[in-house]
């Protein structure tokens, strides 16, 4: 382990979740060493990984618990739903059937996560965009719905807003616990496609250059 993760001021703690080869292992691995792993086998159960990010000053402890999407660790994972700070639903921006498990994800956690627990919606493979079969505003207007923090898209790959999602995550959760750290809406902007943003919080239009989160 990173000797500079032995010191920190906050302890978050993150965890992932959503279908099966979403990405989600290939997130985590490019958010601590910013490379991209071709992994091909299925997560067992639950790993975890540490990284320590300096916001303002403060030593953030980001604990990433990556689970395993296939429906046969599902009570092994649920079990890890209750301690997490932070929850990073992730679906396949090319995998039309990977967004139709969100509502089932956001269940789950409200069933067995904490009653706080901050959670983004994160679409990931943004570089597969000649196979997109979900549009962004789709899961702009679901995190709405559902009254999530925000939605994002990140591409593994090509370490596409991966860093920013988490560092948006650790941001917010450390408003949350210390009010002198301001919120930073620039975090969000940066987290679409320099196409456009849509925002939660006003009308859309493709003009408009404002974070989607809520
Ligand atoms: N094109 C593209 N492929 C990706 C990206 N992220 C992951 N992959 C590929 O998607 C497949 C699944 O990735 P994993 O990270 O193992 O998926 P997972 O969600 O952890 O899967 P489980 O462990 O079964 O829950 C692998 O073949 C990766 O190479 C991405 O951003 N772009």
């Amino acid at each position: 382990m990173d000797p500079q993760d032995d010191s920190f001021d906050f302890l978050f703690k993150i965890i992932l979740i959503g279908d099966s080869n979403v990405g989600k292992t290939c997130l985590v691995q490019s958010f601590k060493t910013s490379q991209f792993c071709e992994r091909q086998q299925n997560t067992i159960g639950v790993d975890f990984t540490v990284r320590t990010l300096s916001i303002e000053g403060r030593r953030v402890k980001m604990q990433v618990w990556d689970t395993a999407g296939q429906e046969r660790f599902r009570t092994i994972t649920q079990s890890y739903y209750r301690s997490a700070h932070g929850a990073m639903i992730a679906y396949d921006i090319s995998r039309r059937a990977t967004f139709d498990s969100l509502p089932r994800w956001i269940h789950e956690l409200k069933q067995f996560g904490a009653a706080n627990v901050l959670t983004a919606l994160i679409g990931n493979k943004r570089d597969l965009e000649a196979e997109r079969e979900v549009q962004f505003e789709e899961a702009c207007k679901l995190a709405e719905a559902k009254g999530l923090l925000a939605a994002v898209e990140t591409s593994a790959r090509d370490a596409w807003s991966v860093e920013e999602a988490f560092v948006m995550m650790a941001r917010r959760l450390l408003m949350q616990n210390d009010t002198s750290v301001a919120d930073d809406h620039t975090h969000a902007v940066m987290l679409r496609s320099n196409s456009h943003t849509v925002s939660l919080t006003s009308a859309s239009s493709a003009d408009e250059k404002k974070p989607c989160a809520c």
